[in-house]
């Protein structure tokens, strides 16, 4: 439940990235709890909603989970239009997935939106032995290009709950409150929702 006084923020929250790189995976390990080593490759997009209780604010994320493949990338800007944070999602063990999440970093920079929260994500942090991406690479990109950055794992959860609350963190500074305009969900394991917009 908010604290009497707190502030509430609803913000939309979109994941880019290329296929497989676990931008699914990674949102099931913040609203579930869970990590499936099978996981099916996203058709358009998913939408999943998760509370984050801060100490003076709740934060309510509508979160658009978008498909890699390159035929859906023309329906990307539907999700970050919007957007208040943008996480972009490379695999440390695909050199390829990088450099697709640089032109990922591009094209929301093309849009100009000066207060969107945008996060580098280098996903897949425990195959360290097939590491093609050294974190210092991704770091120094991040740095440049002035975005968070964390390296992750949504298998082991490593820096997943880290992620999101620095957001959640972002957000609360820059947005304005909802005085008792929301109706808040209690943060639950079971928060997650999807829905298909698109058939392949
Ligand atoms: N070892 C390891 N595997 C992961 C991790 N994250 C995701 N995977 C695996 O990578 C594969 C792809 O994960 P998804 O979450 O579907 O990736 P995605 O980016 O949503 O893929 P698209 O929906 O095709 O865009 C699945 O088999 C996952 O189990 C991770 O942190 N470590």
């Amino acid at each position: 439940m908010a604290k009497t006084g707190n502030k509430n923020v609803q913000a939309k929250l979109v994941l880019l990235g290329d296929m497989g790189t676990g931008k699914t995976s990674l949102v099931l390990r913040f609203v579930k709890g869970q990590f499936y080593e099978f996981q099916e490759s996203t058709i358009g997009a998913a939408f999943f909603t998760q509370v984050l209780s801060l100490n003076e604010a709740t934060i309510k994320f509508d979160i658009w989970d978008t498909a890699g493949q390159e035929r859906y990338h023309s329906l990307a800007p539907m999700y970050y239009r919007g957007a208040a944070a943008a996480i972009v999602v490379y695999d440390i063990t695909s050199m390829e997935s990088f450099v697709k999440a640089k032109k990922w970093v591009r094209e929301l920079q093309r849009q100009g939106n000066p207060v969107l929260v945008t996060v580098l994500v280098a996903n897949k942090a425990d195959l360290e032995t097939k590491r093609q991406v050294e974190n210092e690479v991704g770091e120094q990109y991040a740095k440049d290009n002035r975005l968070l950055f964390f390296e992750t794992s949504a298998k082991t959860a490593q820096n997943v709950s880290e992620l999101f609350y620095e957001i959640a963190k972002r957000l609360e500074k820059v947005s304005p409150s909802r005085p008792g305009g929301m109706k808040l969900h209690r943060r639950s394991q079971e928060g997650g929702r999807r829905v298909f917009c698109c058939s392949s």
